[in-house]
This record gives structure tokens, sequence and C-alpha cells, in this order.
């Protein structure tokens, strides 16, 4: 028996950081995913051991069950009751990972195995399994792939545990509705393995999919009454979310009311955003004007974000080059690199969008127009012969 489960990556069309911190910020998924496939070794498979492939990254790792059992079993709580993983059940993790050896060149992997571990032990509760990863998503850039890891891998597992009802519909490739609030609970554990204090946003846009208003921990889906067309740039500049949450938590711990003034005009921007983008067709504005208003909310935006300590020399770079072609642009996801979102009007020609890629690419940036609001997780079942 094989299940495969995948979960979409995001953009973050405002309130990052801010999130975290309280206030509302707007998310839709997009259309690059992780997949995770689960397998249970057939008996003629050696036993006794879980293995996690990284396919993607050559990469692979096994233990013994009955060691990871020993270390973790003391830990792990009920399935349906997703649960944190404790401080000293993460050092006995840490220990699991380091006895894999990781490369130092690829280390920033070993919060990801971390996470992997309390997911299975706490899901599948210590049975043999090969678990392979793959992903469309470009790691540690801002379009959350760390909860599309999580998502697709607690989907997996949950399915293979019959902890969740998969209706296999003719897609064959859904999650039923009531499971999804299971499945968001347990990716929001791994993710706080990766990112120390995330909001919940990113785990909650790759499960749930679509477009979402988010704000402290509850979501609202939203149906765009505008269509968006969004250029990604990714600066390919390597950061971690971990330790830009963290950078920004320490500001907001120094200047407490500069800050607190910060989030909250960040929480106004996200609200008017969302009511902006849901606005319908016959309302006084027309699609030119409410492009040019959530072009300037997304430079509020941006501008609130440098405030915050989390843009970059290769961020302002974007910046500097879209605005010569009268484009809006701001980071998206964590910032300190990573990937920038531009907005591209509906009239823009196709020449100049072709001329900004190009000058862009130039720069040694990489970009794409993004498809976003797609759908979130799916399961699919594979009866192996
Ligand atoms: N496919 C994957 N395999 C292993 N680990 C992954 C994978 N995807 C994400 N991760 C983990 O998530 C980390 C990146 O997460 P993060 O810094 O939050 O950036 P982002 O979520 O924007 O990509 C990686 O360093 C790794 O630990
Ligand atoms: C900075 C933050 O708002 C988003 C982080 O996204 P990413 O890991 O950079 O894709 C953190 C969070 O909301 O958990
Ligand atoms: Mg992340």
């Amino acid at each position: 028996m094989e299940v495969k489960a995948r979960a979409p990556g995001k953009i973050i069309l405002a309130g990052e950081h801010a999130v975290v911190h309280g206030s509302t910020a707007v998310a839709a998924s997009v259309n690059l995913y992780t997949t995770a496939s689960v397998r249970l070794p057939s008996s003629s498979d050696k036993d006794d051991i879980v293995k996690l492939q990284l396919k993607d990254l050559a990469l692979e790792f096994a233990w013994p069950v009955s060691r990871i059992k020993e270390a973790l079993g003391g830990f792990v709580g009920p399935i349906s009751t997703p649960t944190s993983c404790p401080a000293e059940c993460l050092k006995t993790i840490a220990s699991l990972v380091e006895y894999q050896n990781i490369p130092e060149a690829k280390i920033k992997l070993a919060s990801g195995v971390s996470a992997f571990l309390w997911l299975y032990s706490s899901i599948l509760r210590f049975v043999p399994v090969d678990v392979a990863i793959t992903s469309e998503l470009p790691l540690g850039s801002g379009l959350g792939s760390s909860a599309a890891f999580c998502v697709a891998i607690s989907a997996a597992l949950l399915a293979l545990s019959g902890s969740v009802n998969v209706d296999q519909g003719h897609c064959g490739w859904m999650v039923c509705e009531d499971e999804l609030v299971l499945l968001n609970k347990w990716a929001f554990e791994g993710e706080k393995i990766i990112h120390g204090k995330p909001s919940g946003i990113d785990n909650t846009v790759s499960t749930y999919g679509s477009m979402i208003k988010f704000r402290s921990g509850s979501l609202d889906l939203i149906k765009s009454n505008m269509p968006l067309k969004m250029l990604v740039t990714n600066t390919k500049v390597g950061r971690n979310t971990k330790a830009l949450v963290a950078g920004v938590s320490e500001r907001a711990i120094r200047h407490p009311d500069a800050m607190i003034s910060v989030f909250n005009a960040v929480d106004s921007i996200s609200k008017e955003l969302s009511i902006l983008l849901q606005s319908s067709a016959h309302d006084d504005m027309s699609l030119t004007e409410k492009e040019e208003q959530l072009a300037e909310l997304t430079e509020m935006n941006q501008g609130l974000l440098q405030c915050m300590g989390v843009s970059h020399g290769s961020i302002e770079t974007v910046l500097r080059t879209t605005s010569k072609y009268e484009l809006v642009s701001k980071l998206t996801g964590a910032g300190g690199g990573g990937c920038v979102l531009t907005l591209l009007p509906n009239l823009l020609s196709g020449t100049i969008v072709d001329e900004v890629i190009a000058e862009l690419e130039s720069c040694g940036f990489e970009c794409f127009i993004a498809g976003i609001g797609g759908k979130g997780a799916e399961i699919s079942f594979n009866d192996l012969a």
C-alpha cells in the first residue's frame, strides 16, 4: 500500500511577520507542490527501518524503528489531539538527526528532518515505513516550502494510519473537509519545529488552498473578484525564517510602542486589501482604480516590512528595477532575500513584462508568473502489487 499526498506553497499578499504578532494577513496558494509518498515495506523488505528519502536533494536517512520508539515513545500523545514536541524531546530528536551526519552544506535540512521524526512518531507510531519527498518549491525562499513539507507528510501519514477519511472521487485526490482541521493542526506542530514561532498562516493556506484572510489562528476563505497577475522573483539569496521571525520579535521588545503601531498599520492594510479583492465588479471602482489601490497598499506594506528590518539589498534591487517600469513590488514570506512579488496590471503589455523579466534575470534573479489560489492538500492511494 502506498499513499501519496501533495501540498502547495504560498505567497503572502500582505501581513507577513505582523501576523506572528496578531495582525491580519492575506495569503494565497501557489501552484508549486511538495509531494510525500509513504509506503509500507513489503514483507520481503528488511523490517524495522524507517526510511526518509529527500529525492531532489539526493539524501537518504534511515533509523531502526526500535531506536526511534525507545527515544520518543514516552513523548507521543493521541493522534486526535496534536501536541507540541516538548523541549526535552527536541533534544532527543536532535541526537537522532545528528546520527545521520547531514553534510554541513545541507545542515539547514536538519530542522525539516526533526519535524518529520516528530510527525512520524506521533501519527504513525513506530511502524516500519519508506517515505519519499519531492518538491517543486525552492527551499528557504519565502514560498512556504516548510509548511508544504509538513502538510504533505502529515496528510500522507494520517491517511496511512487510517485517521482521515479520503474521498476517492473521480480525481482520486481529496481530503474530506472535516479532516482538514486535524491535518492543519499536525502540520502546524511540524512548522513549530522548523520556525520556532510560526503564525500558522503558511500551513493553513497549504492545507485549504485558495486565498485566505488569517488572524490569530482563524481563517476566512476569500473569493477574489479581481483577476490578479503576479510576477515572482527569486533573488536566490538564502535566508532562514526562524532567524528573521526572532529578529522582528527582538526589535518589538526593544521598541514596543513603535512596533505595535507598525503591526497595527499592517493589520489595517491587510483588512483593506481583503475588502478590495472581494469587492464586486459593479462596485463604484473600475479595475484600473482597484489595481492602483492594491499597488498603493502593497507599497505601504513593503515600507512597513523595511521598518521591521526584514528587507535586503537584493530585495531593494528588485524594487528599484520594477519601479523603472512603474510596477510595484514587495517581499513575500520572511524576507532577508528570498522571493519578491510584483503586481502586473491586467492592461500591461506582454512586451513590458518580457523586458522587466529580462532585466531582473540579468541581475542573476529567477522569475516566473505565479498561478495562485488553486487547491490545497490532496491525497491518493495506490494498492501496490
Ligand atoms: N522538501 C524538503 N525536504 C526537507 N526539508 C524541507 C523541505 N522543504 C522544506 N524543508 C525544511 O524547511 C526549511 C525551509 O523553511 P523556511 O526557512 O521556513 O523557508 P520557506 O518555508 O520559505 O521555504 C528547510 O531548511 C528545511 O529544513
Ligand atoms: C514571516 C512569516 O509571516 C511567514 C514566513 O513564510 P516563509 O517561511 O518565509 O515562507 C512567519 C509566519 O507567519 O509564521
Ligand atoms: Mg517556512
